[in-house]
């Protein structure tokens, strides 16, 4: 008997010194407000969730040389200098239920409206593998948005990555919630991220799309402004792993929003500058390119019939779509829709700088009435708009009857593309309101 216990006692020694039935406890050592240095997490694995006491949740986010540093996610109070910090074993993962559907959600699962955690969960992983290109297809379907200057003259397809970008308050959030509502009884389902965004914003996002009957097939998936900012950098990831779940699983196409990635790289930078990593480029760290680059990677038409389209959105400070961050995302997408306070504040809405704007797959996406009117009205708008930039100040009387005919097209050009918000148009009232137009060319 004695022999029995003695080996039972052996054994679970072994295992102890092995540490593969106990998992590791280290101590805080330093408090950065949401950011922690930890001493004693010798094998504690990157990402991986630990608990403080019963204060708070994080995961590694950095492991140096004497000590880790952790990120909060969660905080019921305040975390001090000794707290115990608990390894887990588990890599951090955000949490999804089906239920999700028609609410807003964290990603934790738990519903912002009622902060009640919904049952049913999975687990998702923040960083999934990247689809690979042999299991990607042409982008070959029209995401109709019920935009005429989208729609008709920089469309967006199903599997496509368009970035929205502008200033504040020229209508950026506004495109997605039109897109959003011209997805109604068409199989698609929608997440909103919203990223740093106010309890009061959210809200009324959520009653415009309840207002109109899209909430049936959107998920709002949110981070608030007041929320640890580690969970305002992984959200959008969680939104784009459901986004990837739904489309392999179910293969459905998925509209995903990212409303803003500006906010998202200004909180990454705050952490990496937290953690300690070298500041690069306008002080963002050396791996923000490849930080949105593999978020927006998932953007794809899937072999099985499946997509991710995404729409991420910039914010830019007087009209600069160079500076780094938007230049990068420029960069990874497939084109971008370019807001401009002059045209909002001109009437000329939705705001879009024609010019500016750009659509790399274009009329692949389009039917060929549709890529036929579309072409001649760019063209005779680009013609337009360009000539007005010369002519600022000319009289239209002293132009050439050819020079002054040109410009009443375009000028009937951009009246007929101003549109007011939620009247989507469909494709068929496009063509027949510029047919004449094509007519005449
Ligand atoms: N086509 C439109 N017709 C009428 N109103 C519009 C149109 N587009 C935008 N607006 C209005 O302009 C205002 C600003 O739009 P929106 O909130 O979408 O801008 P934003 O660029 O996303 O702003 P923020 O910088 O706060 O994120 C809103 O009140 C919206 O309803």
């Amino acid at each position: 008997m004695s022999k029995h216990i003695d080996e039972l006692i052996e054994t679970k020694v072994a295992a102890i010194k092995e540490k593969k039935n106990i998992f590791e406890v280290g101590r805080v050592s330093k408090v950065q407000n949401y950011i922690l240095e930890v001493d004693g997490l010798e094998n504690i694995g990157f990402f991986e969730k630990v608990t403080i006491e019963d204060k708070a949740e994080g995961y590694v986010s950095a492991i140096n040389q004497r000590n880790v540093v952790v990120a909060v996610t969660k905080k019921t109070s305040d975390i001090n200098i000794g707290d115990a910090v608990k390894a887990t074993g588990k890599e951090f993962r955000g949490l999804y239920s089906p239920y999700s559907i028609g609410h807003i959600v964290d990603m934790f699962a738990e519903d912002k409206l009622t902060s009640k955690r919904f049952d049913d969960t999975i687990e998702i992983p923040i960083s999934t593998k990247p689809i690979p290109i042999m299991d990607r297809g042409s982008v070959n379907r029209p995401l109709l948005t019920g935009i005429t200057g989208i729609d008709m003259i920089y469309p967006v397809g199903c599997g496509q990555r368009q970035l929205i970008i502008g200033d504040k308050k020229t209508g950026k959030t506004q495109i997605v919630l039109d897109t959003i509502v011209n997805q109604k009884d068409k199989d698609i389902l929608c997440i909103y991220i919203a990223i740093g965004k106010t309890k009061k914003e959210v809200k009324e996002v959520y009653a415009e799309l309840l207002r109109r009957g899209a909430m049936e097939y959107t998920i709002i998936l949110a981070a608030f402004n007041d929320e640890c900012p580690p969970v305002l950098t992984n959200t959008p990831a969680v939104g784009l792993a459901i986004a990837e779940h739904y489309m392999l699983q179910q293969n459905i196409d998925v509209l995903v929003a990212i409303d803003d990635l500006k906010r998202h790289a200004d909180v990454y930078r705050e952490i990496s500058l937290l953690t300690g990593k070298v500041p690069g480029r306008d002080a963002y760290p050396s791996d923000m390119f490849y930080t949105h680059a593999s978020l927006l990677e998932k953007g794809c038409q899937h072999k099985n019939g499946g997509s991710i389209t995404i729409l991420p959105i910039i914010e830019t400070k007087g009209g600069d779509i160079t500076d780094y961050i938007s230049s990068n995302v420029i960069s990874i997408t497939d084109g971008q829709i370019v807001l401009s306070t002059k045209n909002f504040e001109d009437g000329q809405k939705p705001a879009i700088d024609y010019g500016l704007s750009v659509s790399r797959l274009g009329g692949a996406v389009q039917t060929k009435e549709i890529k036929k009117i579309g072409a001649v009205v760019r063209r005779e708008l680009l013609s337009y708009l360009e000539t007005c930039d010369v002519y600022e100040l000319a009289n239209m009387d002293e132009m050439s009857p050819e020079l002054r005919n040109k410009m009443l097209i375009g000028k009937e050009i951009r009246n007929r593309l101003i549109q007011y918000k939620f009247s989507p148009w469909s494709i068929d009232k496009m063509s027949v309101m510029f047919n004449d137009l094509v007519e005449l060319d």
